[in-house]
């Protein structure tokens, strides 16, 4: 099986560097509990499918964060360098999702330090839907699977790189085999 977009799973394998992904489910479990958005925000932030919001344009002057943004010029939000801001958070790069427990920030849009959907009047409407099927497809895989990377490969030396494109994709296709666990 191929998951070749910015996808849940990818994120889940590279920390858990463990045989069977079911292993990682009580961390699940305790995010759960706290929080759904917390949950989807340590895979989002790392992780973000939409990296490059539409440009849009300066309806007026405008002051950001000490930046003036002049009336007509154009503004280009990028997702995945702001989830990975060395200012915001520590060891950026790191998938660590632990570091959401106990914390207020979450992916609604109302801290800009983590906004894969966006955030304001044009967040993306399909943030509810989306938030409810990344539970069931995660819940569904983890349950249902017993997850091995193709040809022996490691987890914790799975190349992790992605590529730029309208959504992100990993540089490398995943490649996991599923051995299924429900007959
Ligand atoms: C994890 C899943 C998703 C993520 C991370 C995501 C992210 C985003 C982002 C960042 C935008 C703003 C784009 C921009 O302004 O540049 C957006 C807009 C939008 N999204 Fe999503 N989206 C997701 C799933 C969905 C789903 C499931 C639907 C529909 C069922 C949807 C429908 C839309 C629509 C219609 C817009 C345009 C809204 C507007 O411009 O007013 N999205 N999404």
């Amino acid at each position: 099986m191929e998951f070749d977009t910015g996808c849940v799973l990818w994120s889940i394998m590279e920390k858990a560097g463990k045989p069977n992904l079911g292993d990682y489910f009580p961390i699940l479990k305790k995010i759960d509990l706290q929080d759904r958005a917390i949950f989807s925000g340590f895979v989002l932030g790392l992780y973000p499918p939409v990296p490059l919001l539409l440009p849009y344009k300066a309806t007026s002057d405008v002051e950001i964060n000490s930046y003036k943004v002049p009336e007509g010029a154009q503004v280009l939000v990028n997702v995945w360098a702001i989830g990975r801001d060395g200012t915001t958070w520590d060891d950026p790069n790191s998938f660590v999702p632990e570091r959401f427990l106990g914390s207020d920030v979450d992916v609604r849009g109302r801290d800009f330090e983590l906004i894969p959907f966006e955030a304001g009047q044009r967040i993306c409407p399909g943030f509810p839907l989306s938030m409810r099927m990344l539970y069931l497809m995660l819940g569904t895989l983890i349950h249902s699977f017993d997850w091995k990377l193709e040809g022996g490969v490691k987890p914790e030396k799975m190349d992790m790189d992605d590529k730029f494109g309208i959504t992100l994709q990993r540089a490398q296709p995943l490649l996991a085999v599923p051995r299924c666990l429900i007959i």
